[in-house]
């Protein structure tokens, strides 16, 4: 396998999704697979052509077995502890509407949040040109965090860029528990994502109430201008803030389907540009592809582009009935 440019770490889980628009409580069918904000972008990475390595654990069991294959199967480098301790956590997503959905998470005490430093090869950190981390894995427990901090830490040293997706979820610690743990890591990082609110969130000094200062966040956020803040706004595409300047680029029109999975293949677009020295400009036109993209089809990385996809989607003359 080609040496990984990326590494990424993080809590992937069996999803259950409902096979038809319908409370759980009533619909009788659902869809098996698997989802995790890390290995969505692995996955996604892998088919832009960026080799890259998913740190995690699984359970003894089949979910956990499904993870790992479907992962490897990307072609992601998977390092994933089996913890037969735990089970491998869980996501239900209910289908509420066209296009909205809610997801019900369980994962508490599951094998993916009792990540820890030790599971990071030696060596391996090091030998990367990026480490990838969101939000959520030092929010999964205190070995969890501890092994997000001893990765940042060790990417430091090596001179590793460090990326973090904000990726606040309330259900894992309300926002003044979350707030600080966020911080912590978006302070190391030289490239952050995040929504207006979840960046509202992590500027030090507490929580904003008015998430629409995103001028003012942004700036909060790298008061030198020596970060990428990048502002992902659903429809309305993103905008970068870097070297005090921002740069702006407009959402594409898709028929929606189903959002979930568009942050996830967003960064990705992104940081395949970033590993290969791209512009703002040009990260911000792949990444705002490949959520679109993503936005157009069921699952949480599925639908992830190849570059061939994404040119196609740009709209070169493509016969509609490809044979
Ligand atoms: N409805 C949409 N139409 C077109 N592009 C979208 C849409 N929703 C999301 N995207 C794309 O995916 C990116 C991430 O989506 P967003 O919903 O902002 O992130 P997250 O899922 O992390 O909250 C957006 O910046 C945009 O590029
Ligand atoms: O790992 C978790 O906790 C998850 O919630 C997995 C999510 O389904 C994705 O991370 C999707 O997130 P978006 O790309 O922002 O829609």
């Amino acid at each position: 396998m080609t040496a990984s440019r990326v590494v990424t770490l993080g809590e992937t889980m069996g999803l259950l999704t409902g096979g038809r628009i319908g409370s759980l409580a009533h619909v009788s069918e659902a869809h098996v697979g698997i989802g995790g904000a890390e290995t969505n972008v692995a996955v996604s990475l892998s088919r832009l052509g960026i080799a890259v390595t998913w740190i995690g654990r699984v359970g003894d069991d089949s979910l956990g077995r499904r993870v790992v294959r479907e992962v490897r199967g990307e072609g992601v480098d998977v390092r994933a502890q089996v913890d037969p301790e735990a089970p491998t956590g869980l996501m239900l997503k209910e289908l509420t509407g066209p296009g909205t959905s809610r997801v019900y998470y369980y994962r508490a005490g599951s094998a993916g949040s009792r990540l820890a430093a030790t599971d990071v090869p030696a060596g391996l950190v090091e030998s990367v040109g990026l480490v990838h981390l969101t939000g959520i894995t030092p929010l999964l427990s205190d070995s969890a965090r501890e092994a997000c901090l001893s990765v940042v830490r060790r990417a430091r040293a090596a001179g590793v860029r460090v990326s973090v997706d904000v990726n606040y979820r309330s259900t894992l610690a309300p926002a003044e528990v979350a707030a600080p743990v966020l911080g912590e890591l978006v302070e190391e990082a030289d490239l952050v994502f995040g929504s207006p609110d979840e960046l509202a969130y992590v500027v030090p000094g507490g929580v904003a109430d008015d998430s629409s200062a995103i001028d003012e966040l942004a700036r909060a956020l790298d008061p030198t201008g020596g970060r990428e803040i990048v502002v992902k706004r659903g429809a309305d595409g993103a905008s970068t803030y870097a070297e005090g300047t921002v740069a702006h680029a407009p959402g594409h029109r898709v028929d929606v389907v189903d959002t979930v999975g568009a942050g996830d293949a967003f960064v990705a677009g992104y940081l395949s540009g970033d590993v290969q020295g791209w512009s703002v400009e040009e990260k911000l036109a792949r990444a705002n592809a490949c959520g679109a993209v993503m936005c157009t089809t069921p699952g949480d990385w599925e639908a992830a582009p190849t570059p061939a996809e994404i040119e196609a989607f740009l709209g070169a003359d493509v016969d509609p009935v490809q044979r």
